[in-house]
């Protein structure tokens, strides 16, 4: 599957150890001959390419955070800025502000222009120079602006739902024949983005998570019958709490929204939690707060500005829980309750998310230099490749629970397959 580029490329690249355009990643590994295997979609695969369609010193750039903070937005920022005027000369670079909203003028979000020297120190900061937002884009507001402004590729860094907006912008575009190169980084601490092997972000949530869980075993081993619940964020996927069980090997139970789970009776999650308490005087629980929703009585479901479904609160809901069947069982509890969901999406990038996120800021540009449009940068298998937008767009990635990293989770925890 190609991606779409925006006219023939003219231009020589200043650049140097190119990719041919012929090269292809499988979205899928081949398990052996005699199987009827489907490699799946065939990625570009990113790089840096001997002929440009924009000729460097005449180009515009944009770039746009958007949705919830994550780990190294920052660290992005200045890749990209770095890799524009350093790499390929660029001399325009344009910081839209507030997310999508600052691309409408009458948002009044004035944007700020990018030095080498303004980003120099900004990969130390969690959060982004930008700033960020949910919510709504005029579509052709944004295009307008964009047109008026010049802007000649535009960086959208974001997870899913800025992709769905870069993808709206991208057919704007594409429909008044205003040849913008629309190239989407892939963000968010949930790990949730298909054809992404790992999201920037994600490891330093993971890293933060641990410190988190470390304090609640702590709290919990030292004191009678101690039960520490720890929500961590994942909307509709449970990389975080998977991740953070296997790295701690100190959690017991681990909550997920791609595992239904009873809470009573003899098999569910309370018997558990309390047989485990009887036997260990102590347990930690780590519960993604996707996890359980169907727990909850089913009602029109609201949203967030960006359309998000607003999900309900698991983690007080499942202490609560526990607290009654420990004073039904009138057994004595003391009860430990986390939630470090926005003290762990704020940190600045850890060392293997400063890599990525360069790794992904220098492979946008790369991209949109040589006129790819409609497109996310992605990795599979170690490698960093070209996904159309549409496709990052079609859904969400989750936990594969027959996979190797589900089945550590349930070697760390010794948690059953099932609860209920
Ligand atoms: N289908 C869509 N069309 C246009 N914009 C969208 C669409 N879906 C989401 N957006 C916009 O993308 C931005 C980020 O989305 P959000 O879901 O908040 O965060 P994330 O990108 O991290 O998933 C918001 O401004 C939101 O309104
Ligand atoms: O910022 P809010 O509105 O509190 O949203 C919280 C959500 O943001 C996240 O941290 C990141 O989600 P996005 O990457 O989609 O922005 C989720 O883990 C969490 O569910
Ligand atoms: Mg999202």
């Amino acid at each position: 599957m190609t991606v779409t580029t925006l006219g023939p490329c003219r231009f020589r690249s200043p650049r140097s150890g190119f990719v041919s355009e012929d090269e292809r990643v499988p979205a899928n590994i081949i398990r052996g001959p005699g199987r009827d295997d489907d490699p799946g979609p065939l990625f570009e695969l990113a790089g840096p390419r001997e002929m440009l369609f924009f000729d460097p010193p005449r180009v515009r750039a944009g770039i746009v955070t958007c949705g919830g903070l994550c780990p190294g937005l920052n660290n992005v920022i200045r890749s990209l800025v770095r890799e524009l005027h350093g790499g390929y000369e660029v001399r325009e670079v344009i910081g839209f502000r507030m997310g999508y909203g600052g691309l409408d003028p009458r948002n009044h979000h004035e944007p700020v222009v990018l030095h080498h020297s303004s980003v120099d120190d900004i990969h130390q900061q969690g959060g982004t120079i930008l700033g960020t937002s949910r919510g709504p884009v005029d579509v052709a507001a944004a295009v307008d602006n964009l047109i008026r402004r010049k802007i000649d590729m535009l960086f959208c860094i974001g997870g899913d739902g800025t992709q769905r907006g870069a993808f709206a912008i991208y057919e704007a575009c594409k429909a008044r024949g205003h040849a913008l190169a629309v190239v989407g980084v892939p963000k968010t601490i949930d790990n949730d983005v298909l054809y992404v092997d790992r999201t920037f972000g994600y490891l330093t949530a993971l890293e933060e998570a641990r410190h988190v869980i470390d304090a609640a075993h702590n709290e919990a081993r030292s004191v009678e019958n101690g039960v520490a619940v720890v929500k961590v964020m994942g909307r509709h996927a449970g990389f975080i709490a998977a991740g953070a069980t296997i790295a701690s090997q100190d959690v017991n139970f681990t909550l997920v929204p791609e595992v239904p789970f009873r809470l009573d009776g003899e098999h569910g999650f309370l018997a558990a939690v309390i047989e485990r308490v009887r036997d260990r005087g102590h347990a930690v629980v780590v519960v993604a707060e996707g996890a359980g929703q169907d727990l909850f009585p089913a009602e029109p479901k609201a949203t967030d500005a960006s359309g998000n479904v607003k999900l309900k609160d698991i983690g007080p809901f499942l202490a609560k829980a526990i607290g009654e069947a420990f004073a039904a069982a009138k057994l004595p509890l003391t009860l430990r309750y986390f939630d470090p969901g926005y003290q762990i999406r704020s940190r600045p990038a850890n060392c293997e998310d400063a890599v990525l996120c360069d790794m992904f800021a220098r492979q946008a540009v790369h991209a949109a230099m040589a006129g790819k449009t409609g497109m996310v940068v992605g990795q599979l298998h170690g490698t960093f490749i070209h996904v159309p937008t549409a496709l990052i767009a079609s859904g969400a990635k989750q936990l594969d629970t027959d996979g190797l990293f589900w089945h550590s989770v349930l070697a760390a925890n010794q948690q059953p397959d099932r609860f209920g």
